[in-house]
């Protein structure tokens, strides 16, 4: 549970390693928000992160989620901004659905009230 201006959310982190992405499915009733964590820094698995959103949004239970990227790990000089990651997940070419993008660094916490302030307006 995290509370923030007076809306509790409560949030699960599901984990990303490919053999649990199969759980993932037991989240997906009643969700109103999808917080995927990308890590910028991984050039290599980009493509992979693109295509398990693609077909987590293609669920019918996720419908109506609002989905919020956070291009973590902004800290790494090696790191895509967060525009080429909304680019590399053609996140432009998302029809019907509210989303947002932001660069975070979880280590230092930056990004992240922005990011949940959006979600937050969002699910108002
Ligand atoms: N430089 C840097 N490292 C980070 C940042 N956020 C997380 N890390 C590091 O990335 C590694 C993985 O972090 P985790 O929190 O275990 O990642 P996770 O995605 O929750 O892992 P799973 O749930 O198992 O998929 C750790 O070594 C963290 O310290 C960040 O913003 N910058």
């Amino acid at each position: 549970m995290v509370e923030y201006k007076n809306i509790t959310f409560t949030v699960w982190d599901v984990g990303g390693q490919d053999k649990i992405r199969r759980l993932w499915r037991h989240y997906f009733q009643n969700t109103q928000g999808i917080i995927f964590v990308v890590d910028s820094s991984d050039r290599d698995r980009i493509g992979e992160a693109a295509k398990e959103l693609k077909s987590l949004l293609l669920e019918s239970e996720l419908e109506s989620a609002a989905l919020l990227v956070l291009a973590n790990k902004q800290d790494l000089p090696i790191s895509m901004t967060a525009a080429e990651i909304a680019e590399k997940m053609q996140l432009n070419g998302l029809l019907n659905r509210k989303w947002h993008i932001q660069g975070t660094c979880a280590l230092r916490g930056s990004g992240l009230y922005e990011g949940f302030e959006w979600l937050s307006r969002e699910l108002h």
